[in-house]
């Protein structure tokens, strides 16, 4: 399918634009995935004309795009579809001329990408319309975090949805486009294997990690108001958590597979008042080194405020109150400048009933979502020799050897085709983002009432020691 369309990117000078939406697009044209009349209007604040914007736009690209992938002919092709217009999102006088440089729509559709801070989607939204351009014909995607608390983001839900029906509202989420992260519902929907065992009866717990070797870079600014929890759990963590743990849809469509992650997050334990001592670790990174490199404290980073009690870290143990994952902990952590890069999800099996044999551990099925994208069976198998000594073994299938002929899309590819082509399978509705927020809302209530200072950790660690204790409290141990 290839539909012609206006691509408008309100903050199109900013971090996650030059970072990774510009690059996402240029592959799909490279790719030849967008029609001839896809037009790309970047939009900013900044007093630049279109030849600035396009180098800037150029710069960024090259330094992300692999060097094979990177091509001038390709590259110039591209930047034909490329503008740049200066604009206040705020000042609903400049959006007359938004409009009149748009002109009629004639057909296409119009996708309005919100790559900007939260606080500018309401007006964005709002000067859109009274211009008319938030007809039937035009899409509205909001990046996360939506909000920073319930009421946020019901506030912000609200206004947006007197503009845009829910169906043309895109809430972005990016792990939902990595391609593992999709495998999840392959293996698990597509294989009659997992199914009998994919429940509280045999798993005895759950790990998801998503950890960064990066700081707070330049966005400062930004993460001190938000933290850990709002930044990556309230999002990117229960989104994989609802995949792990819900159930089998009816359909593999938009309403289907979202109606199922509601129904999880609906059931998540609620943490409140001290339980946030018990169930939840926060720390914040102090000075270290990362890849064999000093880095400072995350309080003497750019934009931050040096006695600032804003977690980089959070671990959390969560628990799901439904038949199929009664007594069953999720652990969830996530943290920057931590000792390696790598996202995965564990799931831990419950031993065998009677064991035969001197050693014997349990089965434990790996899905690595980065830096390399793979899925691990680990099993007991007998080593060579004599007598019956049992060691682990792996069963892998990595998706880059399965599929090397194909080139790994990048998540925000996918998903940028998706808003274009009407796709909402694998973005967030209304009440899952409100579901989630209202679990995460009395655990951020609670780290305000008994538990304000953060634990620090030294960069390049696992976290603070106390997020150990989460698990070893019940026997069980993190990944390393
Ligand atoms: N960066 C990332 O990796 C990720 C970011 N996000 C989310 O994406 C959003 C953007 O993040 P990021 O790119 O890092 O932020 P940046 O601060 O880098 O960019 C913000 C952009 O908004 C523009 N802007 C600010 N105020 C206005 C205004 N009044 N009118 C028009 N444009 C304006 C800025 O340009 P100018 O100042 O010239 O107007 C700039 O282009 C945030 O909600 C963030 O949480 C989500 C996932 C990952
Ligand atoms: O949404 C965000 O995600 C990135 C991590 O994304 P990944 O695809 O590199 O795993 C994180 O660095 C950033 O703080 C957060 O806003």
């Amino acid at each position: 399918m290839s539909i012609s369309c206006d691509m408008l990117v309100f903050g199109g000078t900013g971090d996650l634009a030059l970072h990774k939406l510009v690059p996402a697009l240029y592959h799909l044209h490279r790719e030849g995935r967008l029609h001839d009349d896809v037009r790309i209007l970047a939009l900013a604040r900044k007093d630049i004309d279109r030849n600035a914007y396009v180098s800037l736009a150029e710069r960024h690209c090259r330094a992300q795009v692999a060097r094979a992938d990177f091509d001038n002919a390709v590259w110039q092709g591209f930047a034909s579809r490329l503008d740049y217009f200066a604009i206040d999102a705020t000042q609903r006088s400049e959006f007359a001329g938004l409009a009149h440089y748009l002109g009629p729509a004639e057909g296409r559709v119009r996708v309005h990408y919100l790559a900007t801070a939260p606080n500018l989607f309401e007006p964005i939204a709002s000067n859109l319309e009274s211009v008319g351009l938030a007809g039937e014909n035009a899409r509205i995607v909001l990046e996360k975090p939506i909000g920073h608390s319930l009421e946020s983001a019901r506030s912000i839900n609200s206004a947006i949805g007197q503009v845009f029906a829910e169906p043309r509202i895109y809430r972005i989420d990016h792990y939902l486009g990595k391609e593992t992260v999709q495998n999840l519902m392959a293996l698990r929907f597509a294989n009659a294997l997992f199914e009998p065992i994919w429940r509280a009866a045999h798993i005895d717990h759950i790990q998801i990690t998503v950890a960064e070797t990066l700081g707070v870079e330049n966005r400062g600014g930004y993460y001190d108001h938000a933290g850990a929890m709002r930044d990556m759990l309230q999002n990117h963590l229960l989104q994989l958590l609802c995949l792990v743990a819900m159930e089998a849809p009816v359909r593999f469509d938009a309403e289907a597979v979202r109606n199922e992650k509601v129904k999880v997050l609906e059931a998540l334990k609620p943490i409140t008042g001290r339980d946030v001592q018990d169930k939840t670790v926060r720390g914040q990174y102090g000075a270290g080194q990362v890849g064999g490199h000093d880095v400072p404290a995350y309080y003497f980073e750019k934009n931050i405020d040096n006695d600032s009690d804003t977690e980089t870290f959070v671990a959390v143990k969560a628990e799901i109150d439904n038949w199929r994952w009664a007594g069953v902990p999720f652990y969830l952590r996530t943290g920057k400048r931590m000792a390696r890069k790598r996202s995965e999800i564990i799931i831990t099996f419950k031993p065998v009933p009677h064991m035969l044999f001197k050693k014997g551990e349990t089965n434990r099925l790996v899905i690595r979502l980065q830096p390399d994208e793979c899925v691990s069976l680990q099993l007991m198998a007998k080593a060579p020799g004599k007598g019956m000594q049992l060691e682990p073994v792996e069963l892998d299938l990595n998706l880059a050897h399965a599929f090397r002929n194909t080139r790994r899309w990048d998540a925000y590819e996918r998903l940028l085709l998706d808003v274009i082509e009407g796709d909402s399978t694998l973005f967030m509705r209304r009440d899952e983002v409100e579901a989630a927020w209202r679990w995460v809302d009395p655990i951020l209530n609670g780290w305000q009432e008994h538990y304000r200072k953060p634990r620090p950790y030294p960069a390049g660690t696992d976290g603070p020691e106390q997020a150990d204790r989460l698990t070893e409290r019940h026997g069980r141990q993190w990944s390393h």
